[in-house]
């Protein structure tokens, strides 16, 4: 057991500081496009499965709310919590549509989609980055293993943050440093001192 609990925290370190050299220059310029975004008076949104729709929960709320300084509420919807029309759109068209739909509805040219998925290939973050396209919204893709579909359908405005790794566990414990390294490069470069 202690080999095992010991295996794990290894793996994840390991993986964090092969991410730390691959992912810093994408992280880098993820920030400055939410930043630009923000700036415009756009609003992100944010979409994920599982322990990934956790992750997109997480990010909007430090930008609704508050990550480590006081500062002015940052304008983000996670597209993972109203269930109402989630089982409606599930119900009613497909679950490959339940975050699409809502993208089609709330989503403006401008607006960032921020897409976790850690595998690339779940069905219904394929589908919102096709609706973000449609919407002429930039992609951020928060990915892992070989990027799956998503990765190609990327374009050249968007940004992949690939953690480099084949385990989901792994991929996800990164994908939270990521989330906390852009609400970090948020507040420093929106508000350099804290100040609100
Ligand atoms: O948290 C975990 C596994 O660690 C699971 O809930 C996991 O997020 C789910 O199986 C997701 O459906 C996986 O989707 P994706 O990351 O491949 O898009
Ligand atoms: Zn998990």
């Amino acid at each position: 057991m202690l080999e095992l609990i010991k295996a794990n925290f290894t793996e994840s370190i390991q993986t964090k500081i092969a991410a730390s050299e691959a992912l810093a220059s994408p992280i880098e310029q993820a920030a400055m496009l939410l930043v630009q975004c923000l700036l415009a008076g756009n609003k992100i949104l944010t979409c994920g499965n599982g322990g990934s729709a956790g992750d997109a929960q997480h990010f909007s709320s430090e930008l609704l709310n508050r990550y480590e300084t006081e500062r002015p509420s940052l304008p983000a919807i996670a597209l993972t919590t109203d269930s109402s029309t989630l089982t409606s759109i599930a119900n009613d068209y497909a679950y490959e549509e339940v975050f699409s739909k809502q993208i089609r509805g709330l989503g403006n040219q401008g607006d960032i989609l921020l897409a976790i998925s850690t595998s690339g290939n779940s069905r219904n973050i394929v589908k919102a980055i096709e609706a973000a396209v449609s919407r002429d919204m930039p992609i951020i893709a928060l990915t892992g293993g070989d990027g799956g579909d998503v990765a190609g359908l990327l374009g050249e405005n968007d940004i992949e943050i690939r953690v480099p790794s084949n385990r989901t566990a792994r991929i996800q414990e990164v994908h939270l440093l990521v989330i906390h390294c852009l609400c970090d490069l948020i507040d420093s470069i929106l508000f350099p001192q804290g100040d609100s």
